[in-house]
Formats: structure tokens, sequence, C-alpha cells
């Protein structure tokens, strides 16, 4: 007689001390044949067996860490993104229920975490962790690996647990299926300790992703909904060509009667089959793998691109006749194909920077939020106007708003906007705000860890609702933006420390891209030098200035704590200043020359320095170099300057190594010669 199965979801703590007898029997090899084992525990641990998994593991394997988690997050961000809702309210409403939500990919890698924060303590020891593996083949047993093997919801108790090290745990998972083709997309879990066990726990990851599913098909529908809107002049039967529209998945969801009737011609059918043969086609989700039909061709696929992203596919099948009259297929030209110059101006070939371009080309494929992270200056504004460029329509908008920079009031006007007469100060006639001013383009906010506390809940509700108010307004406006936030600040640091809330982090951090200081990629210094000065010279008139080796060796040393900005100021600074057409180290500024030489010093060089100077050493090391400078090299006058004798002078130059910048003959008055 076949088991129940909603019996057998649920598990039943009080056999477990006649489960754990079991257990120890399997594993010996002498099997009992025991009522309060459920059907499918049995099989699990047969499975679990098979695939020679160590029963006295006591944690997951070493978790996915650094770019491979940052990949599979990417890849995974609609789901994530789906599900940041659910999960921010799990965050709140488990707290301090023993349990926490876990949601998973299909192959049961941890994706998020969230609940009790004792509980994620002791999950972490277990290393249910984000990026670990929960399959069954990894961990045994367990709710997550259980429910993505059998494709059922199920709870997993305590003994019921394939690894000893698991059983003190509790969990229920059911998995998420992509709600058009069924497809497993993840798992969702609650976890606890074993005192945490209660049947209402598989109620409540089954409601929950039940809830998941609908958002993922209400977001499929508005993506289907726009996808026709935009082509529905395409496909008419007025076009001579047979047209095909696939959806983002490579579904073909439309064609007009031109293309029924050719493809009956290609492929020897009729009426209704030659429709129902359309419903078949598939061409692959996105170009590049596209599994064409023998009869078409590449260049028959146009992409359809919605606010920058593919929403869906053409196939343009060419009319025959104007191909028997000799004239050429007519290949369509993209709807709104990104064309990708959009990273060119970020200059660099280290490996370093050439794998953040990469990652940030690839996530600029999609429209979820970025955050960019990275310290002042290192181009986190060139980064987001790269996404925006490689994603969006050339005439959607970039709207650029610093948090940092402003009052609260005034933050809140610029971001949401206002209405007449809304506080003292509204402008006239109301005020766009940059949020309404991003509709259908890129909202970029810069510092966004500055954003005060009590803002942070109304632009967190703009994310969720697409919509906002200005103020002094009670009417909502729609709003459909991709959202890029950058900050040089350590954003979970500022959630410990009272300043950021997690919920909106979760909402701006779904991908993320670091972008690597100056000093991590000091190979790059040459290039952007020799770009700043270049440009720099045009914009100043300035013709023929050139960089001395020396030069470039002591910026390739500076630690450039503004990064690149700083460089550019540098280089600026020095082609200002400079009354030689080559660019010397007695150009450079005190800082520069005194920090850039260490462990660099050969013969011809400005000279090394010591890192163990004091304040005051530096402070007359500083003021030795000033003089240098202002002098032009000649020892005499910079003794003069400072009110010294020109021995005193030698012995400084002697003590700070500096003997290179004077003139080579030591008693020499004559002018200083660049290197
Ligand atoms: N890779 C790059 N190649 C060339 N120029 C760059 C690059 N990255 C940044 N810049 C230039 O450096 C300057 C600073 O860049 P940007 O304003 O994007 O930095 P940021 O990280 O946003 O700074 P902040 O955090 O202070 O706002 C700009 O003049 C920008 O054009």
């Amino acid at each position: 007689m076949p088991i129940s199965i909603s019996k057998q979801m649920f598990s039943l703590p009080e056999n477990d001390g006649r489960i754990m007898s079991v257990w120890e029997d399997f594993l010996n090899g002498t099997e009992t044949n025991s009522s309060a084992l459920r059907h499918l525990i049995d099989e699990s641990w047969r499975r679990c067996q098979h695939a020679s998994v160590d029963p006295n593991r006591a944690q997951a394997p070493v978790p996915m860490a650094g770019q491979s988690l940052h990949t599979l997050l990417d890849y995974c961000a609609e789901l994530l993104d789906v599900s940041a809702p659910v999960m921010a309210l799990a965050r709140d409403f488990l707290a301090e229920t023993g349990t926490v939500m876990v949601l998973t990919d299909p192959r049961g890698t941890v994706l998020n975490m969230e609940g009790d924060s004792t509980t994620l303590d002791a999950a972490e020891n277990l290393h249910l962790i984000t990026g670990a593996d929960w399959s069954e083949s990894s961990c045994g047993t367990n709710a997550i690996g259980t429910t993505l093997a059998i494709g059922q919801p199920v709870q997993i108790h305590s003994a019921e647990h394939y690894c000893e090290g698991i059983k003190r745990w509790s969990c229920s998972a059911t998995v998420i299926r992509d709600p058009l083709d069924g497809r497993t997309l993840g798992a969702l879990d609650v976890s606890g300790l074993n005192d945490s066990y209660g049947r209402h726990n598989l109620a409540l990851v089954v409601s929950t992703a039940a809830r998941i599913e609908s958002q993922l098909a209400k977001s499929e529908l508005d993506i289907r909904y726009s996808l026709l809107e935009a082509c529905v002049g395409r496909i008419s039967d007025n076009s001579g060509d047979g047209v095909i529209l696939f959806d983002r998945r490579g579904r073909a969801i439309k064609a007009n009667g031109k293309a029924t009737l050719m493809l009956g011609e290609l492929e020897g059918l009729h009426g209704s089959s030659s429709s129902a043969r359309l419903a078949e086609i598939r061409i692959g989700n996105d170009l590049a793998s596209a599994q064409l039909p023998a009869w078409a061709k590449e260049e028959f696929l146009e992409p359809v691109m919605l606010n920058g992203r593919q929403v869906g596919t053409l196939l343009t099948l060419p009319n025959r006749r104007q191909r028997s009259n000799g004239t050429s297929w007519s290949i369509p030209v993209p709807i709104a194909a990104p064309a990708d110059k959009s990273f060119e101006r970020i200059i660099g070939q280290s490996e370093v920077i050439k794998q953040t371009i990469f990652r940030a080309r690839q996530l600029a494929k999609s429209r979820v939020p970025v955050l960019l992270s990275g310290e002042t200056g290192v181009g986190k504004e060139v980064f987001a106007r790269g996404i925006h460029e490689a994603n969006a329509d050339k005439n959607a908008p970039f709207i650029a708003l610093n948090c940092g920079g402003f009052s609260r009031e005034l933050l809140t006007s610029e971001l949401f906007g206002h209405v007449e007469g809304s506080f003292t100060g509204a402008k006239r006639g109301g005020m766009t705000g940059k949020i309404e001013a991003a509709n259908g383009g890129t909202l970029f906010l810069d510092e966004i860890g500055e954003m005060p506390m009590d803002l942070q809940p109304y632009f967190l509700r703009v994310l969720e609702e697409g919509e906002v108010h200005r103020l002094g307004e009670t009417r909502p406006r729609k709003v459909n933006f991709r959202l890029i936030a950058a900050t040089h600040r350590d954003l979970r640091k500022e959630i410990r420390n009272g300043n950021f809330r997690m919920d909106l982090f979760y909402r701006v951090s779904v991908t993320s891209v670091n972008i690597p200081s100056l000093r991590e990629r000091a190979e790059d210094i040459p290039l952007l030098a020799e770009h700043y000065l270049k440009l720099l010279s045009r914009q100043h008139g300035i013709e023929n200035v050139t960089m001395s080796a020396g030069v470039i060796k002591r910026l390739m040393n500076y630690e450039w704590p503004g990064n690149i900005r700083e460089l550019k100021n540098a280089v600026e600074s020095m082609l200002l200043t400079s009354q030689h057409s080559v660019i010397s180290e007695f150009d450079l500024s005190p800082e520069i020359l005194g920090h850039g030489a260490e462990n660099t010093f050969s013969p011809g060089d400005d000279g090394p320095h010591g890192n163990d100077f004091t304040r005051f050493k530096q402070a007359e090391r500083t003021a030795l170099l000033n003089a240098i400078r202002q002098c032009n090299g000649n020892v005499s006058a910079v003794a003069r300057n400072l009110g010294i004798a020109k021995s005193t002078v030698y012995l400084m130059l002697k003590r700070f190594d500096l003997e290179g910048l004077v003139s080579a003959s030591r008693h020499s008055t004559a002018p200083y010669t660049p290197l």
C-alpha cells in the first residue's frame, strides 16, 4: 500500500531514540526493519551510503568564497532579488525563535540566510553559511539536500540526519520551482537546533516558497507583456518577412502568419501541424548559445532589449522573393543592441582591473542592483557609468547623486522631489527628484552609507514598491530604474554600528563589485600617468612634455590614498609647475618624493628614505625639498632660503639621501638640469 506523502513529510520526534539505533544498525550493516524510520529517510540513507558520504561528518565542506561565490550569486540574482523581501521578513520575524531561514540554489549551495542571531552563530559552526554546499552527496540526509533530491517538502529531524555532526538539528525544506516550466530553481529551508522542531516550520517554508514562486511568475508576466508590447509592430502580418518572437528563455511565444506559412514550406508541414511545430521551437536562452533549427541562421536573430536588459529574441525569416531576386537577405538591425564601448574609458591592463571590468560587464547584462565598493577616487562613478552604458538604451538617463554632499532636508528633496510650498525653500512649481529623473535609466547613489538612518526606510519603500511620492504629495508616481550604489565604507560594519539598515543593505547589494585601489594595481600607474599627461597637456595647451623614468618609478611607489583622482591632480600639478620639457623627480610634491623611493634607490635616483623619520625629521626633510624646488636645485640659493650655511645644506642632503636633487657638481652653482 502506498505510504501517504503528507505523512512522509513530517518527522516524528517521539521516534528519535529508535531512529538512532536503526542508524547505528544501518552503519554496522545489521539492518533492522523498524516502522519508526520513514521510507524516504531509509532511501536517502541508502543514497548517501552509495555516494560514500562520511557519516562522521561534523560540518559541510569548506564553503565557496571569493570570485566563484560572486559569480554564483550573480547567476542566481533573480531568485535572490525576488526572495529579498521574504528574507527580510525572516530576519525580523524569526529573531529569537531559535530558527533561521536558508535559501539555496538548485544544487543546495546556500545563497542567503536570515533569522535568529544565536542560531546563525551555531549554524556557522556547521558551515551552514553562504557558499556552503548542503546537497545530500556532501552533507548526507538533510532537509535541503533531501528536498532537492526527492522534489517534495520534507522535514529532517535529529537522528534522521545521516551525518553524526548534524544530528542536533531539526530542519524543514521545500523546493522553489520555476512557475513556467517547473524547473527547480532552489530550496528554502527553516533550520534550528532540535528543540525548535515544529510541524509549522514546514508549513512556513512551503507557504513562503509559494510566495516566492508567485512573485517570480508576476515578474515573468510583466516581462512577457513588455516584450509583446515592444514587438507588436514587428510581428504584424503586414511584414513581408516571417517573424517569430521568443521569450528570454528561447521559447517561441508568437509568430506572424507569414512565419507559419514559411515554416510549413521549410519543414513540409501543413496548417495546424506547422503551428504546433512553432510552439516546439527552442533557440536557447541567449544568442551565443542559440540552438537553431537547421533552416535558421544566426544572423536572423536579434535581441530585444528593454531598459538595457535582453528580454527576448526576434527571428526574422527573410522573404523568399527577395532572395530569388538576388537581393541580400534582410539581416535585422538589433532593436537596441548595446554598443559595448562602455568600459573603454577605464584605463588599466593589470589582471586585477581586467577582472573587475569583466565582472562589471557581466553584471551590466541584467538590471539587478549593484553595490560598488572601493576607496575614494578609485573610479566608482566611472564604473557606474560603464555599467549603465553597457546596459541601457542610448537615451536612458544616468542620474548621479552623492548622498554625502547634502543636509538631511536637502537630500530628501533631491531624492524624492517636492511640490510647490511643501516646505520653506521649496522651489516654485516644485522639483523632480533624482529618483523620478532616473526613470527608465540608472540612479547612481554615491556614498550611500551617508544616507541618514531615518531616510533609509523611505528609500527602501521606493525600491520595493517601484513608486515614489514627492514631498508634500500623496499621489505615488511609478518609477522603474536600475540602482547602482557606491560606498567607501564597510556597510556591514555600519549595520553593526546602527548606522545602516540591514534590509536596505540586502536590497542594494544584490550584486557587488569591489574596485581595487591604485596601490593594488601599481603596474597601471605608468599608463594612467601618461594618459593624464597627454589629456591635461591638451587641455592646458602645453606641448611636448614627458616624464622621466625616475618620476614614473616614484609614482609607482607612492601609496596614493586619494587613488586615481590624486594621481591626476599630481600629474596636473607637475605639468603646470615644471619649467622643463621633461618632468623630473624634482617636480614631484614632497609627499610623493618622500614616500616613493622605498627600496628603489638606484644611482641617478633621488635617493632612498627611511620610514623611521621622526615627525621633526620629516618636517626638516620637507622644508629642504621645498627649498630645493623653489631654488631650482641651486645649493647657495637653498642655503639662503633656509637661512643656513651651504655646508649644512650639504650635510642635510647627505643625511636625507637627496644629493641627487642638486646639480651633479657639489660646488657648482649651475642651475639644476633635469634627469
Ligand atoms: N580606470 C580609470 N581610468 C581612467 N580614469 C579613471 C579611472 N578610474 C577613475 N578615473 C578618474 O579618476 C577620477 C575619480 O574617479 P571617480 O569619481 O569615478 O572615483 P570615485 O571612486 O567615484 O570617487 P569618490 O568615492 O570620491 O566619489 C575621475 O576623474 C575619473 O575620471
